[in-house]
């Protein structure tokens, strides 16, 4: 690699012409996409105003009634066109408006085998041709040619295409940085690819939203991205190796690849954090992708389970078991319900649960349609052999049957004509004016009762339109009640690991909690998971590509629930085994039963870290088991700082100070982290009597801005700062296993400062680390400076 001051570069002046035509040209095409834009929002203008002139209501027959149908449905289809339309030029012009600031980002001189001369192929976010002379000036990042830029050493090179390898020779590979229609700077690259611009963008500052890596992509990413073969993906590796990143990229690669086939609103990606979905929300749409679908795993859990119950949020439970400590009652039991005994066992009841299941009746008004035993009887008649979600399926049709019978008989029954008498006019005329033309068709009909009985039936329809509702979503079937009977059943009977009193205790706490209507975070799962082996795969069929960031933090039931929720989806699970933040059983990344829930689970790890500067590499690393193996990034810093407080009073002032300091070196983002929320809490007072300003991130914040933000470890999963400061960094909070990830989480969710403070000794896990990887410094004097 060497890197030419850009006046010095011979080439500049050819590629800065190069530059200049393709912006002229894009600019011609946004000032083209503008006319052609104003068109067709005229003609969509146009066609909804006359939208029903070509349109004839008549409603009289059944085939005026299709004829009228498909009249509005052609009507619509032409105006979804032109939306669709628009919709695309509107994007092709965000795109091309970035694009006309920084065109490319890269140059590969690639010779085709048999060829004589080198073509040259410049790399952008997206491609874009020259209409007149039918070429490309720009190739997309992620066109079959791109991939020699970020897999290939010059020398000979292939790629894969649609139609096959093909072969050649790579000789030349440059990167620019382009500002502004302006080359910024221009590398050309040897050995590797690009570490000049990997530093480059490596030593920005955070501006709170993470963006695009597409210039700086590496080889091993690159794998990644690309891979379109592998029904499910597992990426591994170090906080801050680019999971996260190569996990958008490769949405975005397939985006491009399956386009017309794959929408983004195919894609679901589960975030750790609501603050974590804007964090990452800006990198698709940058890379001129709609975005993709974001939830955390509460969010669908809770969208699933509808009002059934109130579901405890995964934050309050950590803040629940952060209080009770890792060998809590209520800690074991978290993980017991969250370990792969209890999800076996809940597929052995499911298994055995046909004769024991429970119903609700079916009421309309007081009145008994079905009773429960009713309900059983009818699903005990069905045919045993059957899975249980069909079984309840017939049942469902049965009661619906019974719904549209009642409807029948009751609509003169005295309960229902005395609501009839409180119709309006309007509807006694209706009613009667359909009795007289059934008349004309049977003449020996009571055209009064007929009228009546319409009326009956309407008054009927309405209120059983909620039963219908209820019978059709399966609510009759009594889940809840199931569940609860195995805590009953199990009350007696504790696991292995477990005291009889304790277990008792959780069965009880268990059943008491749904009483009260509510789920603890660590019931929600098993019970969704045991709802729909019941009631059968509520499958959601529109998503095709399910991504999970933090994998490590999900339990194997988790999983298993995702599994069954979208059999028909690849998968792209993204973990680090070391930033265990959830109180789950550890292991799960090395699981053999990963690979039995996916099958063909491809497994890549990444070793090198990009996001903190070597000093916090070197620092971080040593906290983690085999941590040798992750590389850092060759970007200079400062060693990472503790200090030794002796009181609360004293630790804010040293934070205030470093946070005065990192204010002066131009940090964007700043954050200091907490173990709790009480403790972020605590020291938002502190500070703020101390003059800080600065923002309380709870787990209700759903943006990250610049500025100073204190939080607890936890709520900043994935996220990175400028500069971290640790608080409390001491033995009495950070000493156990569980502990020293919260920790490792924590010090590497910084870019190129890290500060630690604790009040009395700190955490062995930061003694534990070699003298020359941090520093001390007195608190005395950092306040007094
Ligand atoms: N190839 C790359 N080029 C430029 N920047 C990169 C590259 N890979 C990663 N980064 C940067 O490194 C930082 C960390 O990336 P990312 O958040 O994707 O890592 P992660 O493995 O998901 O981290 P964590 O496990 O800590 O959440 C981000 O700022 C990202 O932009």
């Amino acid at each position: 690699m060497e890197q030419q001051p850009m006046a010095q570069h011979p080439e500049w002046s050819a590629e800065q012409a190069y530059v200049d035509r393709v912006v002229a040209a894009m600019r011609d095409k946004l000032a083209e996409l503008q006319g052609t834009m104003q068109g067709v929002r005229g003609e969509i203008v146009e066609f909804r105003r006359h939208f029903w002139d070509d349109v004839t209501i008549n409603l009289s027959t059944l085939d005026d009634l299709v004829e009228t149908h498909f009249a509005i449905r052609q009507q619509a289809e032409v105006l979804g066109e032109r939306e669709r339309r628009y919709q695309q030029a509107v994007k092709t012009q965000r795109t091309l408006e970035r694009q006309v600031s920084s065109p490319f980002f890269a140059r590969i001189d690639f010779r085709y085998e048999g060829e004589r001369e080198a073509e040259p192929i410049y790399i952008g976010i997206a491609s874009f041709r020259d209409e007149r002379e039918h070429t490309f000036l720009v190739h997309d990042w992620r066109a079959p040619i791109s991939s020699v830029y970020y897999d290939a050493l010059p020398g000979p090179a292939s790629f894969r295409a649609p139609a096959g390898t093909v072969r050649g020779e790579l000789l030349l590979k440059r990167q620019f940085v382009i500002r502004g229609g302006v080359i910024q700077a221009m590398f050309d690259a040897g050995l590797t690819i690009g570490d000049e611009l990997l530093m480059y963008a490596l030593s920005r500052r955070s501006d709170a939203q993470m963006h695009n890596i597409v210039a700086t992509i590496q080889r091993q990413q690159n794998v990644v991205i690309r891979d379109d073969e592998s029904p499910a993906l597992l990426v591994t590796g170090a906080a801050g190796s680019g999971k996260t990143s190569a996990a958008l990229q490769r949405a975005a690669y397939l985006l491009y690849k399956h386009r017309g086939d794959l929408d983004a609103r195919q894609m679901l990606f589960f975030s750790p954090n609501p603050l974590f979905m804007s964090y990452i929300s800006n990198v698709l749409p940058e890379l001129g992708e709609d975005n993709i679908e974001q939830a955390t795993f509460y969010d669908y859990l809770c969208a699933r389970l509808g009002d059934e119950f109130v579901v405890e949020d995964p934050f309050d439970q950590m803040e629940r078991l952060l209080e009770a400590g890792e060998d809590s009652r209520m800690a074991r039991a978290v993980r017991y319900k969250a370990s792969k005994a209890f999800a076996d066992e809940i597929d052995r009841y499911v298994a055995g649960l046909a004769p024991k299941m429970r119903f609700h009746p079916i009421l309309v008004e007081g009145r008994v349609i079905a009773t429960a035993t009713d309900v059983k009887s009818m699903f005990d008649a069905t045919d045993p052999r059957l899975r249980l979600p069909l079984r309840v399926d017939l049942v469902k049709e049965e009661l619906l049957h019974r719904l549209r019978e009642f409807e029948r008989d009751e609509a003169l029954a005295d309960w229902v004509q005395k609501e009839v008498d409180g119709l309006p006019d309007e509807a006694y005329r209706r009613a009667e004016r359909m009795a007289a033309k059934r008349k004309r068709e049977r003449p020996d009909l009571d055209e009064q009762e007929e009228a009546r009985r319409l009326l009956g039936r309407e008054v009927l329809r309405r209120m059983l339109r909620p039963v219908r509702r209820f019978v059709e979503s399966l609510r009759f079937v009594d889940t809840a009640a199931m569940y609860r009977a195995w805590f009953e059943a199990a009350a007696n009977h504790p696991p292995a690991g477990f005291e009889a009193g304790d277990w008792d205790q959780m069965c009880r706490q268990t059943l008491r909690e749904m009483d009260e209507g509510t789920l603890w975070y660590e019931d929600a799962t098993p019970y969704l998971y045991m709802k729909e082996q019941i009631l059968g795969r509520a499958v959601s069929a529109p998503i095709r590509h399910v991504l999970v960031d933090e994998v490590q933090d999900y339990s194997l039931l988790q999983l298993r629930l995702i599994r069954s929720l979208f059999p028909y989806s690849r998968i792209t699970m993204l973990g680090d085994p070391h930033q265990l933040v959830s109180p789950h059983r550890p292991g799960i990344l090395e699981d053999d039963e990963l690979a039995r829930l996916f099958p063909g689970l491809t497994r890549v790890q990444f070793g090198q870290s990009y996001r903190s500067t070597r000093q916090i590499v070197l620092f971080t690393r040593g906290m983690v088991q085999g941590g040798e193996a992750i590389e850092p990034f060759d970007r200079d810093g400062t060693l990472p700082k503790l200090a030794v407080a002796s009181s609360e009073a004293e630790q804010a002032d040293v934070i205030a100070r470093w946070l005065g300091e990192f204010a002066a070196r131009g940090h964007q983002t700043k954050a200091v982290l907490t173990k709790t929320q009480a403790e972020a809490d605590g020291l938002v007072r502190l500070l703020e009597e101390r003059g800080v300003k600065l923002r309380r991130l709870d787990k209700r914040a759903v943006s990250l801005e610049p500025g100073v933000v204190v939080a607890p470890v936890y709520l900043a999963k994935g996220v990175e700062f400028d500069g971290v400061i640790l608080a409390n960094a001491s033995r009495a909070q950070y000493h156990t296993n569980f502990e020293r990830q919260l920790l490792y989480t924590a010090c590497t969710r910084a870019m190129h400062e890290l500060r630690m403070v604790s009040v009395g000794e700190p955490s062995p896990w930061i003694l534990a680390q070699p003298q020359d990887t941090y520093e001390r410094v007195d608190p005395a004097e950092v306040s007094s400076r």
